[in-house]
């Protein structure tokens, strides 16, 4: 907290290109919290809500959970502060742990939370939002949530009642929300893959070749990139090789394949490939997603809504294969939004059998038409704005709610130890 005591002055900044417009001022002494672990769709919008909130002048504490995606993101950020919380999913057989984890989660956020003025909290959905929502909401903390997806997510509607702002990423989102402002400011973009959408074509090819070369890959061949969100996803893994290998050559050549396929599957995939010879790069995860996408000619990805915020800032047609079975079906609405609008092909994953995905990708690779008509379309779901609207927002929050901080809650609850 030393770093925290020594803002006193205004903190102002000038926007970075591509990122965010207009001017950020943060009132001295704001500090954030920013729960966003448990998956990369949450950690790495945080992650840019961070970067900028950093650069005006606030105080940041990320509130991640224990999971490797989560260890992995947030070294990527230095100055802000993380802490780890001991939160597991609610899973079958392992309910007690997400109690227990939920409650041992919520006391250390009230602990850190507590005593100290100023703070905003910042929701980004999932079930290891929830402990910090509720700590903040019990000690009298303004809350903002961010809903990423086109259908809110279960954490979120919840936890709505106890905010001030719901931030949607999608306009489709902002509907149904009771006794909660609602704004849609798009989703943030991690800042180097935002600035990808103010890149020129000789820069782009430039350094494709370079990716390429550096990842042993052919800079005269065709590349797919494959991403199944930030854990990777089996289904999508199954049926992207089976295409690979099947692979027929059309006179227009053969794709290579860059494959992020999770950590369970990187062993097996990669001698899939390798059996039957065909080229590729797989990775489990790769901490170097703005090179990949600069990489890509086309894309073949689950439809989370953090990925398909990024497709939009980088611009490169993608095939959708909804995760089946995503809660309410949202992965199969944020795809539905992209492909109703041209910016991407959307595929179930039963209707993605070799050729059928072959096709698609023939489509994305070699037909100019198609190509340049999602580019344009990717371009409109592109929002640069989006982490400056959040913080804006924010902002605005801690200033309504500046001396009633510490208020304690109806019926005393602040009070309380
Ligand atoms: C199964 C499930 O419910 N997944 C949800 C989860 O997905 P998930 O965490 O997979 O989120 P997304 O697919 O939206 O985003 C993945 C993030 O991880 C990054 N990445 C991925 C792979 C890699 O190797 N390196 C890397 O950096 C991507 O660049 C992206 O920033 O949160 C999203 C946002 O709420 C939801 O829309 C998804 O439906």
């Amino acid at each position: 907290m030393a770093r925290c005591a020594q803002l006193e002055v205004m903190g102002t900044r000038e926007t970075a290109p591509g990122t965010s417009p207009g001017r950020l001022r943060v009132p001295a002494g704001m500090r954030v919290g920013i729960a966003c672990g448990g998956t990369g769709g949450h950690l790495f919008p945080g992650m840019a809500v961070a970067e900028l909130l950093l650069e005006a002048g606030a105080c940041v504490t990320l509130f991640v959970s224990p999971k490797e995606v989560d260890r992995r993101g947030v070294r990527g950020l230095p100055g802000v502060e993380v802490v780890t919380l001991p939160v597991a999913a609610w899973q079958a057989g392992s309910r007690v742990a997400c109690l227990l984890g939920m409650m041992g989660s919520w006391v250390r956020v009230r602990r850190h939370l507590r005593g100290v003025a100023g703070w905003v909290v910042l929701g980004m959905g999932g079930f290891s939002s929830v402990p910090v929502v509720a700590a903040a909401w019990w000690l009298g903390c303004p809350v903002v949530l961010h809903e990423a997806n086109a259908v809110p997510g279960r954490a979120n509607r919840r936890l709505a009642r106890w905010a001030e702002r719901v931030l949607v990423g999608f306009e489709e989102a902002g509907r149904g929300w009771r006794g909660v402002e609602v704004r849609v400011t798009g989703t943030p973009v991690r800042r180097e893959i935002a600035e990808l959408a103010a890149w020129d074509a000789g820069r782009r090819l430039e350094r494709r070749r370079e990716v390429l070369s550096e990842l042993g890959l052919d800079g005269a061949r065709p590349t797919v990139l494959v991403v199944g969100g930030s854990q990777g996803a089996r289904g999508l893994n199954e049926r992207v090789t089976a295409c690979a290998v099947n692979w027929q050559g059309t006179g227009r050549g053969v794709p290579q394949w860059i494959h992020l396929t999770g950590v369970q599957d990187e062993e097996r995939i990669r001698g899939v490939y390798r059996s039957a010879g065909v080229p590729a790069v797989v990775m489990a995860f790769s901490d170097r997603m703005v090179d990949l996408l600069v990489a890509a000619d086309a894309v073949v990805a689950r439809s989370g809504a953090s990925f398909l915020a990024e497709l939009a800032a980088a611009r490169v047609p993608a095939v959708l294969i909804p995760f089946p079975a995503a809660v309410d079906d949202h992965q199969w609405h944020n795809a539905r939004l992209y492909a109703d609008t041209g910016a991407a092909r959307l595929l179930g994953q039963s209707e993605a059998v070799p050729d059928r995905l072959r096709r698609e990708l023939e489509l994305l690779l070699w037909d100019e038409r198609v190509r340049s008509g999602m580019v344009e379309a990717l371009g409109r779901w592109h929002r640069p704005g989006a982490a400056a609207a959040v913080v804006e927002e924010l902002v605005v929050v801690a200033g309504r709610n500046r001396g009633t901080v510490r208020e304690p809650r109806a019926g005393g609850k602040a009070g309380r130890g």
